[in-house]
């Protein structure tokens, strides 16, 4: 069985003042017993360990330590007490051109230093309306991932680019075929790939999550912008623990 997993990406937003959000999703996150993740920025993470609470990064580069200017490694994201570690989310692929192949040395960047790597794919709208939508994700999935990837060490999300921030949800016919697609190409490839916990992601809030999560083969959320408040986040956990 998946775990569940309601997870807030907070993005380039959060001061130290906004931790005080947490508590709040940590007391949610215990009453409906839901593993809850919260990826600040990295100059919070330290500063954002919350009992009850899982604290992540938002991307991590392939080496421990180096000459690499600007970048964070999946040790010291470790080191500072973060869990999980988000790679290749299409804001990373876009700004930062990071490739399939530079994710999937991530995701195992994030194993070494002993992080739970969430693999983000997702195709553009472009993609979508060419009818290209699921042999892209399913290349994605194939090259983002790595082949010793196991239930235990990598979330996979699906976010769609065109549904990120523009508030313009997946349909649910969308989000089942696409989820159900992901979960027959992990059963192909992997002897626990009924196991992987598959996320979607894209303008989730308490209004659409409780349909999104009726999706057989949807475990939980990627969420932007409605986690960056506890009164918007915690229903959102809320649903996730109703299904
Ligand atoms: O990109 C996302 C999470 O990683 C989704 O962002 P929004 O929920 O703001 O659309």
């Amino acid at each position: 069985m998946p775990s569940k997993l309601a997870a807030g990406n907070w993005k380039m937003h959060g001061l130290k003042s906004d931790l005080s959000e947490l508590p709040a999703i940590a007391d949610t996150a215990t009453a409906t017993s839901i593993p809850a993740l919260i990826c600040p920025p990295a100059t919070l993470i330290a500063a954002a360990a919350t009992p009850g609470l899982h604290i992540g990064g938002q991307n991590c580069h392939i080496a421990n330590q180096g000459a690499h200017t600007g970048d964070v490694s999946a040790q010291m994201l470790c080191d500072a007490g973060a869990s999980h570690v988000i790679v290749g989310h299409s804001e990373r692929r876009s700004d930062h051109n990071e490739t399939d192949k530079d994710i999937e040395a991530q995701a195992k960047a994030a194993w070494s230093a002993g992080l739970i790597a969430i693999v983000c794919i997702g195709e553009t709208l472009a993609q979508r309306e060419a009818g290209n939508c699921l042999d892209v994700l399913a290349k994605q999935l194939r090259n983002s991932v790595p082949d010793d990837a196991t239930a235990a060490n990598t979330v996979v999300a699906y976010e769609p680019v065109w549904a990120i921030g523009t508030g313009r949800v997946a349909e649910i016919e969308q989000i089942t075929e696409v989820h159900d697609a992901l979960r027959v190409d992990l059963c192909v490839r992997f002897n626990d790939g009924k196991d992987f916990t598959l996320l979607y992601g894209g303008s989730v809030k308490a209004a659409n999550a409780s349909e999104i999560f009726s999706c057989a083969n949807v475990n939980g959320a990627l969420v932007g912008g409605a986690s960056l408040k506890a009164a918007d986040f915690c229903p959102i956990i809320e649903a996730l623990a109703a299904q």
